[in-house]
């Protein structure tokens, strides 16, 4: 498969990072573009890979087209690189933020093969969620999409009105849970464990329970039930934590950020 990343920034990096360290996904050409290439001199040399300020060039040379850049950023690209494309041969994958797959359509026409999704910068290290809708022909093409973004993590095909709340879950998502995973290591701090102890420990409890869940298909309640000991530590500080509005607090921000990524 011939890919294209058009707008190799933040999540563009971290996808290219993700196909090209992983071992099964087979990429014949990868072609990465930005305007201001520096950043990505060191992966000139490898092989297979092309460095390139030229949109339209990236797109002739691919199949598939991964479009990230900042979403006042979209239109231009795309009126720049429609005269290149193909309805039989591209697909147009964009992961702009609150960019609909109509609003795609109105500039590249109705023909192109277009995937909205929604990876997250886990994805560099083969660990992001990825939401995926498309428009007719991207469905039909949509098992080219998967199996990009299978290759860096999961993919979970879902309605494109669920596009913006799978935004602020998934890809918002990382920097919650680093705030969560930060704040737990600063309390690791506060009871005695060295800054880099702490984060350890705080990073592997955290993976810990989701493997839990993962692995197991459980509730979170019934893994809860299993470590809260009856009048001991951790449901004192369970309760403790709701009283100050844990997920009272997490629920309203992932709703205040939904609103704003309305208005986006
Ligand atoms: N960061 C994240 O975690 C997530 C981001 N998104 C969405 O993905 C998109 C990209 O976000 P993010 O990576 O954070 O943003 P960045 O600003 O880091 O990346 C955008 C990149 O596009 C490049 N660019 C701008 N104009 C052009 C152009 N005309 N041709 C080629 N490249 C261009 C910029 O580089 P240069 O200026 O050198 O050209 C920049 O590297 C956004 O729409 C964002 O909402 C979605 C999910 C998660
Ligand atoms: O913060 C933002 O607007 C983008 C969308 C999700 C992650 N970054």
């Amino acid at each position: 498969m011939k890919i294209a990343i058009l707008g190799t920034g933040n999540l563009g990096y971290s996808i290219a990072m993700g196909i090209l360290t992983q071992d099964d996904f087979k990429v014949k050409n990868l072609y990465l573009t930005k305007r201001n290439i520096d950043s990505l001199k060191k992966w000139d040399k490898l092989p297979n890979i092309k460095i390139s300020t030229d949109n339209k060039k990236a797109v002739r040379f691919s199949d598939v087209i991964i479009i990230a850049v900042q979403p006042k950023q979209l239109q231009s690209v795309l009126e720049e690189i429609k005269p290149q494309l193909n309805a039989k041969r591209h697909t147009i994958i964009s992961v702009v933020t609150g960019r609909k797959i109509e609003e795609i359509e109105s500039i590249v026409g109705h023909g192109i093969s277009i995937v909205r999704s929604m990876p997250n910068t886990a994805a560099s290290v083969g660990q992001s969620m990825t939401c995926l809708s498309g428009n007719e022909k991207g469905m039909e093409n949509v098992e080219t999409a998967k199996s990009i973004f299978n290759s860096v993590g999961q993919t979970m095909c879902i309605d494109e009105k669920l596009m913006q709340a799978a935004t602020v879950i998934c890809a918002s998502g990382i920097a919650f849970w680093m705030r969560l995973i930060r704040a737990t290591t600063q309390g690791a701090v506060q009871l005695g464990f060295d800054a880099e102890e702490a984060q350890e420990l705080s990073m592997q409890t955290a993976l810990g329970a989701a493997s839990l869940l993962i692995k197991s298909g459980s509730h979170p309640e019934q893994e809860i039930d299993k470590v809260t000991t009856p009048s001991g530590c951790t449901i004192e500080g369970l309760n403790e934590m709701e009283h100050q509005g844990l997920s009272s607090s997490l629920i309203r921000g992932l709703v205040t950020s939904f609103e704003k990524i309305n208005q986006i």
